[in-house]
């Protein structure tokens, strides 16, 4: 498998054509804010003073994850197929949020523990039916590893779009995010785990445990690549692989939460190009999320206490991507509009 080789962004000359574009629109300087600052990474992405945003999508990646054997998520592991199935007719918070956004919805069943039959509206990409407990033994092997990361380079030459947003679902996968954020980041596990879907103390306290339990049983595992296989799941790597591929496309990639975010941490590690290309949606209520983001050094566009997954976060910052994108192709000039621009003293 080869990794997607992802050219970095930075153009300083266009920088320079994106900020005069930018900063000749009629309002002062600056204050469009953060859709001042993703007006510029677009155009930095496309190559163009002109960035257009087209077919935007969602894809949500769902797994089930052998860890649930210990009792670290509040709901049962059936309810991954489940929502799949709610996905599937449409009644879950991201059919109703891509609605009101306006884009397409792909659902892919990574390694989920059901059999869903043929199905023509799931993508059907199963890598096995859920992981391994790791606590005992690797989730994955390199080969399903392998398989997954494949499954999402593949996946992303099927979209039409210049945008797309990740999102997830797979109970037990805020568990494994956990162990990656840990194992990638060096920090203590108290700072990566959060309460996930459970909200009582004990069930953290397990959570924590049962981490750090399967982070001695697997004391070797170093490289990025080991650790998407020991502790991730299918859907984790599967978008590890999407990511990588929709950056090397040139793709705006919009991240949602704490567990899409986990599988960038990994992406980034085997090539930090990808930063360029991310838009960080909304800033999770998952314990671990900020400290995420701060280690990326990404700048959320939201936070508004979402902890849902499912690419809910994604959906609802896409109208303010686009926003970003209008203003740049749609606003007047002081030129063209005939208001006076900053005046030359204070320039
Ligand atoms: C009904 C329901 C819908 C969801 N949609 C997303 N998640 C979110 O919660 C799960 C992770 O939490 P934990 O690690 O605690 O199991 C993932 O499936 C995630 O997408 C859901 C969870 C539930 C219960
Ligand atoms: O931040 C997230 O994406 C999240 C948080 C809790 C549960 N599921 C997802």
């Amino acid at each position: 498998m080869q990794i997607p080789h992802i050219v970095p962004t930075q153009d300083s000359a266009l920088n320079t054509a994106l900020t005069a574009v930018i900063n000749n629109k009629t309002k002062p300087l600056g204050s469009l804010g953060s859709l001042e600052v993703i007006a510029l990474q677009i155009g930095l992405i496309q190559q163009t003073t002109r960035p257009a945003l087209m077919q935007p999508a969602i894809v949500i990646f769902a797994a089930d994850h052998g860890v649930v054997a210990e009792g670290i998520s509040a709901y049962p592991q059936s309810v991954t197929w489940q929502m799949v199935e709610n996905f599937l007719s449409e009644g879950a918070a991201i059919n109703v949020f891509a609605r009101q956004s306006q884009c397409s919805l792909h659902i892919v069943d990574a390694g989920v523990n059901h059999d869903f039959g043929t199905r023509p509206k799931l993508i059907a990409k199963k890598v096995g039916f859920g992981t391994k407990n790791f606590i005992h033994e690797a989730a994955m092997t390199t080969e399903q590893c392998a398989t997954a990361l494949t499954h999402g380079i593949a996946l992303i030459g099927g979209l039409p779009g210049n945008i797309i947003g990740f999102g997830e679902m797979g109970i037990g996968n805020t568990t494994a995010a956990a162990a990656i954020m840990q194992k990638i980041t060096g920090l203590p596990l108290v700072e990566c785990v959060g309460a996930g879907t459970a909200f009582d103390a004990t069930r953290i306290l397990l959570k924590q445990s049962v981490i750090q339990r399967a982070i001695n049983h697997h004391d070797r595992v170093a490289t990025p690549l080991e650790i998407l296989a020991t502790f991730g799941g299918f859907e984790i790597a599967m978008m590890v692989g999407a990511m990588l591929a929709a950056a090397e496309r040139r793709m705006v990639l919009l991240i949602d939460g704490f567990i899409v975010t986990s599988a960038l941490l990994i992406a980034a590690r085997l090539r930090p190009e990808i930063l360029d290309y991310c838009v960080f949606a909304h800033c999770s209520d998952e314990h671990g999320h900020r400290q995420m983001l701060t280690y990326l050094k990404a700048q959320p566009l939201l936070q508004i206490g979402l902890r849902l997954g499912e690419g809910t976060g994604a959906a609802l910052a896409l109208p303010l991507v686009q926003a970003a994108v209008a203003f740049m192709a749609e606003m007047a000039t002081f030129e063209s509009a005939s208001v006076d621009a900053i005046s030359p003293l204070d320039a």
